[in-house]
Order: structure tokens, then sequence, then C-alpha cells
């Protein structure tokens, strides 16, 4: 089994010496789908920032970082090779001069010119389109046509998620990408992950909602105070959660679950 992701000793202290992430060992498997869960302000998205690059310069980083062997120095760049990255808002991602269609069809091009066959640009626009509307963009002619600031930020984080897609990346790390969309578009956008995501991918996926991350992943992690305080298979934590955040993780899907059945 392949290690994708492993982190050791890992911190991140603020300017002011304050621990914002505290000694984290993570160690992923190739292909495994990690869900980062925990209450507000815990450290996932530091974490996250830690694997996938765009650390905050004034956050001072120590331990190890390894993405797929490779040791990863330096968190505060924009991006780590191999990972793509998904934000909440990750508008910055797409470049506001140039029409979504190129965007969305550059990836594709590098990795076919990378693997042959070759695609033409009839192809090429097809699986685009067929990403759009697996994110819930049927209209995807329109949307190509389109610079980033004539669609709405809702249409611009699915195109975003579809831009993650393209890229066909070993390692993804998604922090929170559907928090800002409508209940319906969530679950198309959650849908358009599990079908598009290749087996061989490594997902990082940072949630509060434990009923979305187990549609998703199979390995629950939760964070408290910039720590891991559990790390287990997900269908384990639901039956037996040991941390009291945990267990208000599950009480809060069974919660939900209810008002909505
Ligand atoms: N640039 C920064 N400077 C100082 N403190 C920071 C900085 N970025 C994050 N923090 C602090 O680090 C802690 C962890 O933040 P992080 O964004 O990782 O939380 P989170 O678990 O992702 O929360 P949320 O679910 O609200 O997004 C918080 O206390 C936050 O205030």
């Amino acid at each position: 089994m392949h290690t994708a992701i492993k982190t050791h000793a890992l911190s991140v202290h603020s300017e002011d010496g304050t621990t914002l992430l505290n000694e984290v060992d993570l160690n992923v498997t190739v292909g495994e789908r990690v869900a980062l869960m925990g209450r507000s302000g815990s450290g996932k998205s530091l974490l996250s920032s830690c694997l996938a690059g765009g650390l905050s310069p004034v956050l001072r980083r120590t331990g190890i970082v390894e993405i797929q062997g490779n040791p990863v120095k330096n968190s505060h760049v924009g991006r780590i090779p191999r990972v793509a990255v998904v934000r909440q808002d990750s508008s910055e991602a797409l470049n506001p001069l140039v029409r979504i269609g190129p965007q969305l069809m550059l990836p594709l091009k590098v990795s076919r010119r990378n693997a042959a066959p070759a695609g033409g640009s009839g192809q090429l626009l097809k699986r685009v389109l067929e990403l759009l509307e697996a994110v819930g963009l049927p209209d995807g002619h329109r949307i190509t046509r389109s610079f980033p600031a004539q669609l709405s930020g809702g249409q611009r984080q699915r195109v975003c998620i579809a831009l993650a897609l393209a890229c066909e990346p070993e390692i993804l790390v998604a922090d929170e990408p559907t928090t800002a969309l409508d209940v319906v578009s969530q679950a198309t956008v959650m849908e358009a992950l599990s079908a598009n995501i290749a087996p061989s991918c490594t997902l990082i996926f940072v949630t509060h909602d434990l009923t979305v991350a187990s549609t998703l992943c199979e390995r629950a992690v939760v964070m408290d105070s910039g720590r891991i305080v559990e790390d287990k298979p997900m269908h384990h934590l639901i039956i037996s959660p040991d941390h009291a955040l945990s267990v208000s993780l599950v009480t809060e899907a069974v919660r939900r679950s209810e008002v909505s059945a």
C-alpha cells in the first residue's frame, strides 16, 4: 500500500506564538477518501493548506509533510505539485480574463498530451460539457463562453469543482467545497465528485457534515484544538464514536435525518 500523504509532528504557530496545529501525524494511503471533520476553528483548513499549499505566510510551520514520498518544504506556496484543491470560495482559481471554456480545456489538453491518444478539440469540448453537466450546470455552451464575472457565485464554485475534476488529480483536497451552495446543488456536486474521482485519487474532504462525509469517505479524522482526536473507519465512527466531539457529530447527523424523514 503506497502512501499518498504523510505528516509527522506537523505544527503551525501564529505570529504571536499561539499553537494552531499541534503535532499532527497523518498517514493516508493512495486512493483513500478521508473526511476531515471538527468544529469551527479546529484546524481543518490549516491542515488542508499544509497539504495543498496556500498557508498564510505569517504562520510558521514545523514538522514533516510528504506528498507521495516527496517532502513539501514550503506550504506557503500557492500550489503543491500533484495536488488539486477546491476551497469554500475557490473563485480565485479562475483567471478573470479568460472565458470558462479554455480554462477547463487546458488541464484536459495537458493530461491528453501526456497520455495518448490525443483528443481533438471536439472531444475536449464534449468532456468539458460532461463535467459541467455533472456539477449541475447543464447550460454548458453558455457557461463555456462566459467570463468568470458573468457567472453567479454558486456557478463559479461549481466551475471550480469541474476544473479540479478536469485536472484528474492524484490528490484532491476539497475544503468545504459545497458549503456555499444550495441543498440541491450540494447533492449534485457530491454525486459529481463521487462519480468523477478516479479510484486511485486520494481525497481529503473537509466538512462539518457527517452525513455528507459518509457518502464519499471511508475514513473519518476528527480534529479539535489543532489536534487529531479520533481517526478510524467511517462506519466505526458512526457506530461507536469515542471522543465527545465525534459523539456530537453523530448525534447531530441522526437528529437531522430524523427531521428530514
Ligand atoms: N492567518 C492566521 N493568523 C492567525 N490565526 C489563524 C490564521 N489562520 C487561521 N488561524 C487560526 O487557526 C485556527 C484554525 O483555523 P482553521 O481555519 O484551520 O479552522 P477550521 O477548522 O478550518 O474552521 P472552519 O470550519 O470555521 O473553517 C483558528 O483559531 C484560526 O483563528
